[in-house]
């Protein structure tokens, strides 16, 4: 499996404000990009996180790109992913409809009868970890449902868990030009921190667009 993580954050690092609202940080060309590498790959995740703040739909949004992946007979959009230990994801989350395929990771902590209703909403409920979604465990299920190519969409803790879990081959960051702040304001890797080893990026290219800078590493193994 190869796990690319992208997002979008501003000067100081933040992926949204305190608020936990979703916010354009990219512009036009950067969302073109992220098109792309969604485009590119055979599943999106997201944390639960994201799904309550935004309800995003994680699809594609240029009709040809969809067309090229049915082209090579793929799915006209990536599957959809969401790890949330407890399913929360609302039953009438975007997500949960029929443009792709979604697989809700859960814990054993879930019932049978929450599960049994994401089902019914759509879902493919996969159980992973006995408090919290294993993250390993869940990409190895997903490996077993023929996703090879994983983009990591957010958001901060879910980022943080994946590079924890040594999990992330690649990162590209678009940077924003505004100052969001904010102490409780998620950025691009929260959880509990690294304290003794840090992951070491190497960064490899640097684009300038719309008002900001992408950045793009490899991440060491
Ligand atoms: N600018 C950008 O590019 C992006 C911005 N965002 C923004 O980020 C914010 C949401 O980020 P954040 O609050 O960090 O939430 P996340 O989307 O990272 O979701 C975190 C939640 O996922 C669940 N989860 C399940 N398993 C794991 C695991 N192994 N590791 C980590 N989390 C796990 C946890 O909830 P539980 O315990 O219930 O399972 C956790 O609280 C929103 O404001 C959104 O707008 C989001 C994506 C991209
Ligand atoms: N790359 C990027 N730039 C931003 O400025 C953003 N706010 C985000 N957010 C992510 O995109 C998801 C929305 O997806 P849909 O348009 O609904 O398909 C959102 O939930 C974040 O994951 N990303």
């Amino acid at each position: 499996m190869h796990v690319v993580v992208n997002a979008a954050m501003s000067v100081d690092g933040k992926l949204a404000s305190h608020r936990r609202e979703q916010l354009a940080i990219s512009g036009p060309e950067d969302f073109d990009r992220v098109d792309r590498i969604r485009a590119a790959a055979d599943g999106v995740i997201v944390g639960v996180g994201t799904v309550v703040a935004d309800d995003p739909h994680l699809t594609l949004d240029v009709t040809d790109r969809r067309v090229q992946r049915q082209r090579h007979g793929r799915p006209g959009n990536p599957a959809r992913v969401v790890a949330d230990s407890t399913a929360r994801t609302p039953l009438d989350a975007r997500i949960l409809d029929d443009e792709a395929t979604t697989y809700l990771l859960v814990s054993e902590q879930t019932s049978e009868e929450r599960r049994t209703k994401l089902a019914d909403a759509g879902a493919e409920v996969i159980v992973v970890g006995d408090d919290r979604v294993d993250l390993a465990a869940g990409i190895d299920r997903l490996a077993d449902e023929g996703i090879e190519r994983l983009m990591i969409e957010g958001g901060g803790e879910l980022i943080f868990s994946a590079f924890d879990a040594g999990l992330v081959d690649e990162l590209s960051v678009f940077v924003g030009s505004q100052l969001i702040g904010g102490r409780d304001a998620p950025t691009l890797a929260d959880g509990d921190g690294f304290t003794e080893e840090f992951p070491v990026l190497t960064l490899d290219d640097i684009e300038q667009l719309d008002d900001g800078v992408v950045l793009k590493y490899t991440v060491e193994a």
